[in-house]
C-alpha cells in the first residue's frame, strides 16, 4: 500500500482532537469537499513527541484482513495510510499545545512563529529535519463530526466515546474473584494512583441488554467517567475524567431548549449501543446480535481462555514459536482458525479478542423533530418509546489496534495484582456476578 502525502495547504481549520497514550489526533476541514477529517499521528509514549510509528500500515492491514472479517463493516472505520513531510508535521504538531476549542484557519497560520511560536511544536524541527523519509499517520472521518442529512435535526452535535472493555465474565483458575476482567483492572489501577476512586461501572451491567442495568452502567460512566468515556459537543470535548461537569449542566448543553432531559438522553444511548432501535415501541429490549455491542462481544468471544491460561499457554510454546508470535507480520496475518484447540491457535484468538476488548466506539446524536416533516423510521433514528423524541445517530468502532505478547505479559500481571489486592484487602464493591451461577 502507498501513503499518499498530505498536502496541508488543501485544509483549513486546524484543531487538536485528543490522544491516548500512543497517539495524538487532529481534525482539519478538507477545503474542497467541506468534509472533516482526523489524523492520528504516532507519539513516544515516554516523551509525547510525535514519533514515525511503523505499525500505521499494519493497523490497516490488520483492521481489513482480520477485524472486518470478524466484526463485519457495518460499524467499522477502516482508516487510510497517508503521509507527512517531515518539516510540514511540526507546524501541525503545535495543535496539541492549543486548547482543542481553538481552531488555526489554514496552513499559514500554523507557520506564523509569531502567533504560534516553534517551540509550540511535539515535534521540533530538528527532529523533522534529521529524518530522511516522510512520516506516515492514519486519516479517517472526524466522528465527531459527522453529519447526517435530513429534515427537523436540531439542537448540537452530540458525540459519546465509550470505551465498552470485556462484555463477559471468564471465572479464570488462579484468580477465585467474583469481579469480571474490567473491573480487576480498575480496581488495580486505583491502587495504584491511577484514579483517585473506583467507579460503579461494569461493563457486565452495560452489555446484559437488560435496560435497567445498562442505564445503571452509563450513569455510573457520567458520573466517574475514568477513561471509558469522553462527551463532544460540535467537536469540543465537555466532559471526561479531568473535567467532569454536573448533571444539569450536561443536560442544558444537550438540550438548550429544554425539550428533554438528561435520562431521555441516557435512554437513547442505551437503545442504540443495544441495536434495538427498529420498533423500539413495541418489541421487548434486548441485547441484539447486529448492534454494536452485540458485534464487539461476538468478537470478544473468539478468545475461550482468559489472559491467565492465555499466559501459560505463551509460556508453553517453544521458543521458535514465541519468536514468531512476537513479529508483527506473522501474528497478524496468519489466518485465523476457529476449530483449532492447539495453544498457539489459541493464543492469536486472545491476541485478536483483546484488540476488541480494549476499542472504543464513537456514538454521534442530534436531536430530531418527530412531527410529520421528518422520517423518525428510517435507519439511523431512534424514536424514544413513551416520549415524542427522537434522535438521528451515527456509531463507529475505532481504536482496534493488534495487541502483541507484549501486552499479554503486561497484563497477566496487573491482572494478578488486582486479584491479590482483592484477596488481601476485599472491595466494598458489589460482586460483577455470582460465581455459583457461572455458566459461561
Ligand atoms: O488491560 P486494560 O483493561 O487495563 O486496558 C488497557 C487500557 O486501559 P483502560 O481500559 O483505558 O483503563 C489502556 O488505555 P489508556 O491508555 O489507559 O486509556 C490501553 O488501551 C492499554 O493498551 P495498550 O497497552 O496501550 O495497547 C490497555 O491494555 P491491554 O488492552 O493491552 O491489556
Ligand atoms: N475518528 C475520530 N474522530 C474523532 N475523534 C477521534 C477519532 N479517533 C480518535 N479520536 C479521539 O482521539 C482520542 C485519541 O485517539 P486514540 O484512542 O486512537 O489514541 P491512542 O493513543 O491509541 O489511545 P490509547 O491510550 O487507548 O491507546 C480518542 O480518545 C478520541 O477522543
Amino acid at each position: 500500500m502507498i501513503a499518499s502525502l498530505v498536502d496541508p495547504t488543501l485544509f483549513r481549520d486546524f484543531c487538536f482532537r485528543g490522544e491516548g497514550r500512543a497517539n495524538i489526533v487532529i481534525s482539519a476541514k478538507c477545503v474542497k469537499s467541506g468534509r472533516r477529517i482526523v489524523w492520528r499521528i504516532g507519539k513516544d509514549r515516554k516523551t509525547g513527541a510525535v514519533a514515525a510509528d511503523p505499525r500505521n500500515q499494519l493497523i490497516v492491514d490488520y483492521i481489513k484482513q482480520q477485524i472486518v472479517p470478524l466484526m463485519g463493516r457495518k460499524f467499522l472505520l477502516v482508516p487510510r495510510l497517508v503521509s507527512f513531510r517531515p518539516s510540514d508535521l511540526h507546524y501541525i504538531a503545535k495543535l496539541p499545545s492549543l486548547p482543542a476549542t481553538v481552531k488555526v484557519t489554514d496552513f499559514e497560520c500554523l507557520k506564523d512563529e509569531k502567533e504560534l511560536p516553534a517551540s509550540l511544536s511535539v515535534f521540533p524541527m530538528r527532529m523533522a529535519e534529521a529524518l530522511t523519509s516522510f512520516v506516515d499517520a492514519l486519516e479517517m472521518a472526524d466522528l465527531t463530526r459527522i453529519e447526517k442529512k435530513g429534515r427537523g435535526l436540531h439542537g448540537p452535535r452530540i458525540t459519546v466515546e465509550i470505551k465498552p472493555k470485556q462484555g463477559f465474565a471468564q471465572l479464570q483458575a488462579g484468580a477465585p474473584v467474583p469481579y469480571c476482567n474490567n473491573c480487576i483492572f480498575q480496581i488495580e489501577k486505583c491502587h495504584a494512583g491511577n484514579f483517585e476512586t473506583m467507579y460503579d461501572f461494569c461493563p457486565l451491567d452495560l452489555f446484559s441488554g437488560d435496560l435497567r442495568r445498562m442505564r445503571r452502567a452509563i450513569r455510573a460512566l457520567i458520573r466517574d467517567p475514568h477513561r471509558n468515556l469522553r462527551v463532544f459537543v460540535e467537536g469540543a470535548l465537555v466532559h471526561s475524567d479531568e473535567e467532569p461537569l454536573a448533571d444539569a449542566d450536561l443536560e442544558s448543553i444537550f438540550f438548550p431548549n429544554r425539550h428533554a432531559e438528561l435520562d431521555h438522553f441516557v435512554d437513547a444511548l442505551c437503545y442504540i449501543l443495544a441495536g434495538a432501535t427498529r420498533n423500539a415501541d413495541s418489541a421487548p429490549f434486548s441485547l441484539h446480535d447486529d448492534g454494536v455491542l452485540g458485534r464487539i462481544l461476538a468478537a470478544q468471544r473468539q478468545d475461550t481462555v482468559g489472559i491467565l491460561r492465555a499466559f501459560e499457554l505463551w509460556q508453553s510454546l517453544p521458543e521458535e514459536v514465541q519468536t514468531e508470535l512476537k513479529s508483527p507480520t506473522a501474528l497478524y496475518f496468519n489466518g485465523l482458525d476457529i476449530e483449532s484447540m492447539e495453544p498457539r491457535a489459541l493464543l492469536l484468538r486472545y491476541l485478536l479478542a483483546a484488540t476488541v476488548k480494549d476499542c472504543s466506539i464513537m456514538l454521534t446524536l442530534r436531536a430530531m423533530d418527530t412531527d410529520t416533516r421528518a422520517d423518525v423510521n428510517q435507519e439511523g433514528v431512534i424514536k424514544l418509546p413513551g416520549t415524542s423524541l427522537a434522535f438521528a445517530y451515527h456509531v463507529s468502532v475505532v481504536d482496534l489496534d493488534p495487541k502483541t505478547p507484549k501486552n499479554l505479559i503486561s497484563s497477566q500481571r496487573r491482572f494478578l495484582d488486582g486479584v491479590k489486592i482483592i484477596q488481601a484487602k476485599g472491595v466494598s464493591r458489589p460482586p460483577c456476578f455470582d460465581p455459583f451461577e457461572f455458566n459461561e
